[in-house]
């Protein structure tokens, strides 16, 4: 089995000690594994895209994996069974923490099973894939707004501090979003396909698994989104309204969160879709 692991010295928690027991626990389980550090944001996108494999293991955060899985998607071969997994070196590691698989690098690697394995939904938007969440208004721009010098010293802490910021300083303005014959004006939205939601909190005990959950406001209220914020942080779920569908379209907004990282998108008008993986994850024991 041709395997390429692509690792982000960059990425949050990157420890090449750590990196080097993880080649050698895999060392036991592969034949024939070709290591690519990235030299730039969006290599492992090119990597994934065009090299020949038949495993691909990540090691590094959300926004590796969101590259990765673009590439693989995107794939001229797209009929080719492709294995992927991941080795946690991230920041907040909510693509591991969904699947469960350990966010101890070196756990992971001893614990990856290849021979259990399952595609897994994604969703879709403006051309891009995301495995966990897209999100717009108060999610996009704590995103847009986080300092990657302070994330690099200090973490999830910058988050906290963009977080802060936009909810402060950010003047929202409504957009529309159609969904089962609705049409519905809302500020803050989320669209998830993962239920974990930066870092270890859970979006809703009543998540539904394979569908696109919905989690919005439709209030400008700033009192609103305090009380929203606080109640994911004390680990009680989404208080706003709630719905989920397997396509829905926005209108009037292009600025969004995707599995994490800002992405500004093409148009103002979008369709949302959900798909499934055309690579099978590999699970862990
Ligand atoms: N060599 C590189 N130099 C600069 N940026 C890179 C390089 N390789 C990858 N990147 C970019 O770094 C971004 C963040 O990396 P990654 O997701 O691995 O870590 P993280 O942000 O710390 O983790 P998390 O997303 O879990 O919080 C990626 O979106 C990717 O585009």
């Amino acid at each position: 089995m041709k395997t390429i692991v692509i690792a982000n010295p960059v990425s949050g928690s990157f420890n090449k000690e750590k990196f080097e027991k993880c080649l050698k626990i895999l060392n036991k389980k592969l034949t024939n594994i070709n290591v690519i550090f990235t030299e730039y944001a969006s290599h492992a996108e090119k990597i994934s895209n065009e090299e020949d494999y038949d495993l691909i293991i990540t090691a590094g955060g959300d926004g590796l994996i969101n590259e990765v899985i673009n590439g693989i998607e995107s794939r001229v071969d797209k009929n080719k069974p492709i294995l992927f997994y991941n080795l946690p070196f991230g920041t907040s590691n909510v693509f591991c923490r969904e699947y469960n698989i350990p966010v101890k690098p070196e756990f992971a690697a001893e614990r990856m099973r290849i021979t259990e394995f399952d595609s897994i939904p994604l969703g879709f938007i403006g051309g891009r894939y995301f495995a966990l969440m897209l999100g717009l208004g108060f999610d996009a721009t704590a995103v847009k707004l986080v300092d990657l010098d302070f994330k690099k010293k200090y973490g999830k802490l910058a988050y906290i501090k963009s977080g802060l910021h936009s909810f402060l300083f950010t003047k929202f303005t409504p957009f529309n979003v159609y969904v089962k014959g609705k049409k519905i004006n809302t500020y803050h939205m989320i669209v998830a396909v993962s239920n974990r939601y930066a870092g270890n909190f859970i979006l809703s005990k009543a998540f539904k698994k394979n569908r696109l959950n919905i989690f919005y406001l439709d209030s400008e209220s700033k009192l609103k989104l305090l009380n929203n914020i606080t109640s994911v942080s004390l680990f009680r779920g989404f208080k706003g309204k709630k719905t989920t569908c397997d396509i829905l379209k926005v209108s009037d907004i292009d600025e969004c969160q995707l599995d994490g990282d800002f992405f500004k998108l093409n148009s103002k008008n979008n369709f949302v879709r959900l798909k499934k993986s055309s690579f099978y994850l590999i699970k862990s024991l």
